[in-house]
């Protein structure tokens, strides 16, 4: 687990174990953007970003310079630390609404053989830092990632982790609340929440938190993932509490957990009540989802019309018990790395690089939230979407008598199906 921070002359970073091999950096990389920076020439490298990250009301994404109490705060604690900047264009009838938004990423402190107050502290201790870089940097709305405060433990399936699990208003929220507060931020607090007021039934909960350290509302993850090691849905219930969107002091704000972001449905309802800005606080590994990382999250935000910050938690988690999760993959004791890479992607299809794909990070972006109706206006998403085609097609789909619309070709020799 051991690992220390290289850097060159060019920026090239790479967490370097004692044998000299690196973990999460591509090929010694913080992330593709920087390998693609320091490998292309400049004009080439520029046209390769308008590919893929697009650009924003017809410019590249422009980087913005954080106060030095945040700078300071990245190079002493060891966290990336980034800032853009998504314009719209100016209106007659309507003023700017720029928002300043930022994403946590982080590893967990301490192994997870620690004793559990000491795991809570010493992620609490890591946080803290980046809390107070957003702080300093004027962030008006705060996310962090999925189950912050507590080891990814689900692939284990063994309940001594439940202990992790706390009230909606418990020791997470009230540590955020006082962050809330003292930088008039909204802080969404994704946690393993323990209902104590319905039987100790668990779910994965985000907390939101308004600027005056107000708890605003909770929702519950809709989707719980049955793929690879993430067995959660032996540990907490599907969400109960629909699609809420918050009307918050900087802008109307809702929160996608992790594995609801391969659900376009999901994202939509988030859209129809009118959300500007949704978060997807989460947890995923390298070799399970990261070629479709980038892409869900940018099509939820282009077709949506609405700004998503992506986030992911980073590092490997080591459990003390090998554990299997019946695909005949040999017995293992972590789900493997976390690759970090939050971002943010707008509904113009621009999108920002990622933060390090190993290190612990802040990402903030100023953000014109005029941008989303405009692009209603341009593309009309919403208003070609037909929702009374898919709203019938749903309904019979759901019937137990349903069968799929298929026209079959009168000329195929149709076997009998098995
Ligand atoms: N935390 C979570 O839902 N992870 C599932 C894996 C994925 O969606 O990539």
């Amino acid at each position: 687990m051991a690992s220390h921070q290289r850097r060159d002359e060019n920026g090239r970073a790479a967490a370097e174990e004692e044998d000299g091999s690196t973990t999460g950096s591509i090929h010694g990389f913080e992330s593709l953007h920087r390998l693609l920076e320091a490998n292309l020439k400049p004009q080439i490298f520029q046209e390769v970003s308008r590919l893929l990250l697009g650009l924003n009301c017809g410019r590249h994404l422009e980087r913005v310079s954080l106060p030095q109490a945040a700078t300071s705060l990245s190079a002493e604690h060891d966290f990336d630390l980034q800032a853009f900047c998504f314009h719209a264009d100016k209106e007659l009838l309507r003023q700017p609404r720029i928002v300043r938004v930022g994403l946590i990423q982080n590893a967990i402190g301490l192994p997870t053989t620690a004793h559990f107050v000491d795991q809570k502290n010493a992620i609490r201790q890591k946080v803290e830092p980046m809390i107070d870089a957003a702080g300093a940097s004027g962030v008006n709305i705060l996310c962090l990632q999925e189950a912050w405060m507590m080891p990814f433990c689900f692939c284990t399936r063994e309940k001594k982790w439940c202990e992790f699990a706390e009230p909606f208003d418990g020791e997470s929220t009230q540590f955020l609340q006082e962050f809330a507060r003292k930088y008039n931020m909204v802080i969404v607090n994704s946690i393993l929440e323990r209902d104590i007021h319905h039987g100790e039934t668990i779910w994965n909960t985000a907390v939101v938190i308004g600027n005056h350290g107000n708890i605003i509302g909770i929702h519950r993850k809709n989707h719980i993932p049955r793929v690879g090691d993430f067995n959660e849905s032996t540990y907490y219930m599907e969400g109960n509490t629909g699609h809420p969107v918050f009307e918050t002091a900087y802008g109307k704000i809702a929160v996608n957990i992790c594995y609801g972001r391969h659900h376009p449905l999901n994202w939509l309802a988030f859209g129809l009540n009118g959300a500007e800005i949704v978060f997807n606080p989460s947890a995923t590994v390298g070799e399970l989802s990261e070629p479709m990382w980038p892409i869900e999250a940018r099509n939820a935000a282009i077709a949506n019309s609405y700004f998503v910050g992506s986030i992911n938690r980073v590092g490997t988690e080591i459990f003390p018990n090998p554990f299997t999760s019946g695909d005949g993959k040999p017995q293992h004791s972590d789900f493997g790395h976390f690759y970090g890479s939050s971002h943010f992607s707008a509904p113009d299809a621009s999108c920002t690089p990622s933060l390090s794909r190993y290190r612990d990070g802040l990402m903030v972006s100023d953000m014109d939230l005029n941008l989303c109706r405009q692009l209603k206006d341009k593309w009309g998403f919403r208003m070609t979407a037909r929702y009374e085609l898919y709203s019938e097609m749903l309904a019979k789909y759901l019937k137990p008598d349903f069968t799929p619309q298929v026209i079959v070709d009168p000329m195929l020799q149709k076997r009998n199906p098995l």
